[in-house]
Formats: structure tokens, sequence, C-alpha cells
């Protein structure tokens, strides 16, 4: 047993997002978004689930303050629905769905807990993705127009600002791999994404600095990948360092350097594509920001293997415990990664998402999810070690305050703290509630 002590002002927090909560999808003047189509796309989500109700937090949102209460957080990662902001994506506001978000910061704020709020995480107004969507640079502007209605309109109550969600998963997730919304599979369809939603990152940032001069701190969001290879072989450590460069160093290169990672860069040119780049476009991009969030879930074992998808690197099995959406348990990768991220300097980083898909429900009304503790446990403790090792990790996010909508995955996969019954919207703290509410009540954690 060993018990590690956390810094005084450290965050100890609980992450959600909009489309996965909210519901309420046609309620409250919202527009029709990307994530609205594709789950009511037959054959996209899991058993045709969709975010129609989800934990119907647009209503419930008082219920959920009281447990974040309980839980004891002192902040709260949450997304904004651009689509409840404006509808169209770039034409009239909507009054009613920004004084729902003032509602709910307001009661946040009476509770204690500091608003971490994501601008996009990936809930695009439907009527932007019908003229092309991240593709077309009219959404970079449309992107801007909507930053800075939430800029005026929260500057003094949101301190904590992140402008995108897991790039990797908006672009190659979501136009390569075809597996989230609006579902492209092209690599330059991927590549035209990426490189703009980087161009809207930069004008945001810069537009934030006008806005909110000296009242909040600003950053974006990468699900971060670690990779290990399966031999020392020049191929395998290269197959490593392409599957790590696209989630972390294509977005995280040109916001700290300026420039693509000149290796990915020369392997997408050699599949025929490259980002879109137009004069000023890098520097827009490199805008200073304040911190980083990282997500980060699993590492993996790779090899290369030309018939690997487009990176020719094949994540291999090594019979590791898994959790129940079958992804490996290994805690070393969240301090091997952020040790990586070391190259950008020693920047201030949030863990905004981490968390184990563990399916237990309700038995007498006790769920006894003892692999989320588990799971939980060595994450906390790996990010200890970060911290001894004098690394700026400044907050612990877990993913997710409760079960919801698991995208492509439906409601099947539970990633909550918090069981949501999704007939009847009870919620029962689960035993990895009462567990972490130890942890923040202690700020210390003792290993079991
Ligand atoms: C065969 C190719 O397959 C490609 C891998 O496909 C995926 C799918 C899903 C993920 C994924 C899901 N999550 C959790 C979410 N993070 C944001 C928040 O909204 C959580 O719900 N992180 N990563 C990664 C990769």
């Amino acid at each position: 047993m060993t018990i590690f002590q956390f810094p005084k002002d450290f965050r100890w927090g609980a992450a959600t997002a909009s489309y996965q909560i909210e519901g309420a999808y046609q309620e409250g003047g919202r527009g029709l978004s990307i994530w609205d189509t594709f789950a009511h796309t037959p054959g996209k989500v899991f058993d045709g689930h969709n975010g129609n109700i989800a934990t119907d937090s647009y209503h419930r949102y008082e219920e959920d303050i009281a447990l974040m209460k309980e839980l004891g957080i002192d902040t709260y990662r949450f997304s904004i629905a651009w689509p409840r902001i404006i509808p169209d994506g770039d034409g009239e506001i909507n009054r009613e769905g920004i004084d729902f978000y003032h509602r709910f910061v307001d009661k946040l704020l009476e509770a204690g807990i500091e608003p971490f709020c994501t601008l996009y995480h990936w809930d695009l107004p439907q009527a932007l993705q019908d003229v092309g969507g991240w593709e077309n640079r009219r959404t970079i502007d449309a992107f801007v127009k909507y930053a800075e209605v939430m800029f005026r309109e929260f500057t003094g109550k949101i301190k904590f600002w992140l402008t995108f969600n897991e790039p990797w998963c908006i672009a190659f997730l979501s136009n390569l791999e075809g597996k989230h919304a609006p579902g492209n599979t092209d690599l330059q369809i991927a590549l035209n994404v990426g490189h703009n939603l980087l161009v809207a990152h930069g004008h945001a940032v810069k537009l934030f600095r006008e806005i909110s001069p000296s009242d909040g701190q600003i950053g974006i969001a990468p699900n971060v990948a670690w990779a290990v290879p399966y031999s020392k072989s020049a191929e395998d450590r290269a197959a490593c360092n392409r599957n790590i460069e696209v989630y972390a160093d294509w977005f995280l290169d040109p916001v700290y350097k300026g420039s693509y990672p000149e290796s990915l860069y020369n392997w997408f040119q050699q599949a025929g594509a490259t980002p879109p780049v137009q004069e000023g476009d890098m520097e827009i991009i490199q805008q200073p920001i304040d911190l980083i969030g990282i997500n980060y879930y699993h590492p993996t074992v790779n090899r290369y293997n030309p018939e690997a998808g487009y990176l020719h690197s094949e994540p291999i099995d090594m019979g590791l415990f898994k959790t129940d959406i079958g992804w490996p348990i290994d805690s070393v990768g969240l301090y091997d990664v952020i040790h990586y991220l070391q190259k950008y300097g020693n920047i201030d980083i949030y863990i905004t998402e981490n968390g184990a898909c563990i399916n237990d429900g309700p038995e007498n009304g006790i769920v006894n999810d003892s692999m989320r503790i588990s799971y939980l446990q060595q994450h906390i403790a790996q990010v200890h070690r970060v911290i001894n090792d004098g690394i700026h990790l400044k907050g612990y996010m877990a993913w997710s305050l409760m079960d919801n909508f698991e995208w492509a995955e439906g409601y099947r996969m539970r990633f909550g703290l918090i069981h949501v019954d999704f007939r009847t919207q009870v919620r029962t703290p689960k035993e990895s509630f009462y567990w972490y509410q130890n942890v923040i009540r202690n700020n210390w954690m003792e290993t079991r």
C-alpha cells in the first residue's frame, strides 16, 4: 500500500459532453447537429441508439450538479452545443440557448464548481455540414462567430476554455475511418478537416485574447495514443511513431511550432494527400495557448504491417486485462505519453479525460464496479508520478461523471461514475463514485 499526496491546488473533476448527455434535441430553439443526422441514419450507431434524450441533462442538470457536489469535485468539464447557440451554424443567435447555459453555469458556480468549457465536442450544426462542414473554410468563420458569442457572454463566469475536443477524432475517425459523424472515408478530406479546425482554433484563441485579456485560460484537448514497438526493428519503431504522431504531433506541432511534423507530412504526401495550407494559416494556428487537455485511455503495442490501415501500423493484442469496450489496461502509457509531450515545453496539462468502460449494473441498489476503481487507482498513481517529476499536471477529470451516449457504441458502453437507467433516468452512484469521492476529500490516494 502507498499513499499518494496531491498538491493543495490540484484540480479534481469529471467530464461530459453536450450531445452525450443533454437530450432535448428539438427543444430550446436547438438546431440539428451532424450527430443527430448520423445517429438517425440506420447502421451508424449500435442498435439505432441516438442522443434525442440521452441522460436528459437539459432538464435534469440541477440533479446532476447536486451529484457533482456530493462527489466533491471542484471542476466540471462540459461542452456547449453549438446548435443551441446558433442553430443554423452562422446565422441568427438563439437567446434561449444562451440563457440555458447561463442557468447551468450559474448553478455550477453556486455549488462551488469551476466550469471547464469545451466549445466543440463534435456536434457541428448540420446546416454547415450541408455546405461542406469543416472542409469548407466558411465553417472557420462560423466557429469564430460562435466562439465570440460565447466569450462575450461568459467572460467572468467561465475561466477555463478548450476550443476542440480530440482533433484526431474530428479529422481522422470521422472523415477517414468513417466511424463518427459525418462518416467520410477519405484521407484528403481528413487533412482538410484537421487543418481547418486548427485555423479555427487559432482565430478563436486570438479573439479570446482580445475579449478576455486577463480573465481566463484557453487551450485544446487532443486524445493521445501511446504505442510501444513490438520489436526493436526500425520498421516497428517507425510504425509506432506514426501512430503517436497522428494523435498528438499532427495537431500540437502546428500549435507550438507553426508547422506539421515532417515525417508524417511526407507519409501522407506519398499517399497523395496534403493539408490545404493557405497564406497566413500557420501563423494564426500558432497563437500561444495557456494549457492543453489530454484525453488518455490506453496504450497499444504496434508493429509495421503494410496492410494495416493508413499508417501501416498494426496494434497487437498482448493479452492484457481489458475493459468492456476491449481496450487494454496499462497505466504506464499515461506516464510515458505525458513525458513525450514535454518536447512542447513544461506546459500546463490537465487530464481532461481518463476512465474505463465497465458495464456493471446495480444489484440491490449497489454497482460494484471494482474494475473501474482499479483502473482509476493505477492511472491516478501515474498522475502523481508525473507531478513528482516536476511536470505541470494541474488537474484530473474522470471520464465520465455518468453513463451516457458513447457515440457509435450507443448506450451499451458505460464510462460513468454514476449509473444511469436510460429507461427511467434514475441515477445511481457506483462504488467508484464513493472511492473517487474519498480521494477528492483527502486530496491523497491510498493504493489497495
Ligand atoms: C478500426 C479503427 O477503429 C478506430 C478506433 O475507433 C475509435 C473509437 C472511439 C475512440 C474513443 C472514444 N473515446 C471516449 C470518448 N472521448 C471523447 C468523449 O466523448 C468520450 O465519449 N475516446 N476515444 C477511439 C477510437
